[in-house]
């Protein structure tokens, strides 16, 4: 989709801004391009607009030399969404949003009707923040404006310079997230400039990181994390990186324990028979539908005593869905200062995860991608170190 050709960038001064780039950005993925100030992420974004143009080599978007296609047409099949939003203080939001639908000449009412449709995408109700002006929204709202803004005439591409950069860390992490759904529904081709390697990794499906006007290396997160090419990615990555490295990490079912399960209406002295046979002090407790209720301890039961689980299980609400990500699942750990969590699949219990189930699956993980792929340096960050 878009694919850099040795280009080069020399300033007049003699600065090389961007040495002999060379890669490729598929149709609908997103790429964050991560590296210190000055490495020459923002000349590489702009070349892909013409905002500035290489000294040598070319750049191809869907296989056509961009040097041959107008600034300005090529401009309207670019989105492009900048730190400083840049939204015209006196216009309104919806006819913010509806720039570049109305540069490009269509009917107002359907411009209008399409900037509604992108500020809801965005999670901004059009009915209360169309009529606003910028100047009334928050930093993250403004930003969600300039996605929304980006996204309204749906170019193939997207270009993203730090656009969550200047908000706090909650809104940031939240802009994220939103980012991340809407990309699923949109995916767009998209170019991701950031100097945060958190966000690289937890947005990009792959990471360029930049050195000098180079880059350093060109992987997935897992493996940008797990498997450092050079000494420098290793560095830029952080000693933290097992910890980062949890969010690109999926819980798969081979990664639970299997607690003995019993169900709320069972006898006592059947619940204790079942842990006995596991050797357990205790057990997960569902529900007569088979959700979670919580658990139940086997020093609190006596096989003597008539009853049933229901007036010994304890509540427990410490759970993620399958296929979220250990990340979630430690932080869920750590909130309710559980032992343990529970995974489920909708209602269904599959699982739980303990500190040490969750140190095996980012094992897992690391080894998975590290077999047979030679790199500089392959360390496991053990989450106990951290
Ligand atoms: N017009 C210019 N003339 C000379 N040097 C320039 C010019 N524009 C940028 N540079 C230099 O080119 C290099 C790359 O700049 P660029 O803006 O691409 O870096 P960056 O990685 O995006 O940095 P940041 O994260 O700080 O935005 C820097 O050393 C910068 O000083």
């Amino acid at each position: 989709m878009i694919r850099f050709e040795h280009v080069s960038k020399r300033y007049p001064d003699g600065t090389t801004a961007v040495d002999d780039l060379s890669f490729e950005v598929k149709e609908g993925e997103l790429v964050t391009l991560v590296g210190p100030s000055g490495c020459g992420k923002t000349t590489t974004m702009k070349m892909v607009n013409r905002l500035i143009e290489p000294t040598s080599g070319r750049i191809l978007l869907n296989d056509e030399d961009i040097a041959g296609i107008d600034p300005v047409r090529l401009r309207r099949r670019i989105g492009y969404v900048i730190q400083q939003v840049g939204l015209f203080p006196h216009k309104t939001v919806l006819d913010n949003t509806a720039t570049v639908p109305a540069l490009l000449g269509w009917k107002r009412a359907r411009a209008r009707e399409r900037a509604a449709e992108l500020l809801d995408l965005v999670g901004l109700d059009p009915s209360t923040f169309g009529s606003r002006y910028p100047d009334q929204l928050s930093g993250g709202q403004r930003q969600r404006v300039g996605v929304a803004r980006a996204l309204a005439a749906d170019p193939p591409v997207l270009l993203m310079d730090e656009p969550f950069g200047a908000v706090d860390p909650v809104v940031r992490e939240h802009l994220q997230t939103e980012f991340l759904r809407l990309q699923d529904a949109v995916r767009k081709t998209v170019l991701f400039v950031t100097h945060d390697i958190e966000e690289a990794v937890r947005l990009g499906d792959r990471i360029a990181v930049y050195g000098a006007g180079r880059i350093e290396q060109y992987d997935s997160p897992a493996l940008v994390l797990g498997a450092p090419a050079t000494p420098y990615v290793a560095d830029f990555v952080g000693a933290d990186r097992g910890l980062k490295r949890l969010s690109v990490t999926q819980i798969e079912t081979g990664d639970l324990e299997q607690p003995p399960v019993v169900h709320l209406n069972d006898p006592v002295a059947k619940a204790i028979t079942r842990m006995g046979a596991d050797g357990a002090r205790w057990a997960v407790v569902l529900d007569d539908d088979g959700s979670l209720h919580g658990w139940v301890s086997a020093e609190t039961m006596s096989p003597e005593r008539p009853g049933t689980v229901r007036e010994h299980a304890r509540r427990m609400e410490a759970w993620v869905p399958v296929g979220a990500d250990l990340k979630q699942a430690f932080s869920v750990m750590l909130q309710h200062d559980a032992g343990w969590i529970a995974v489920l699949d909708d209602n269904r219990f599959l699982g739980v995860l303990t500190p040490s189930s969750l140190h095996e699956a980012l094992r897992r993980s690391i080894d998975a991608d590290s077999e047979g792929v030679p790199r500089a340096e392959v360390v496991f960050d053990s989450i106990a170190t951290v």
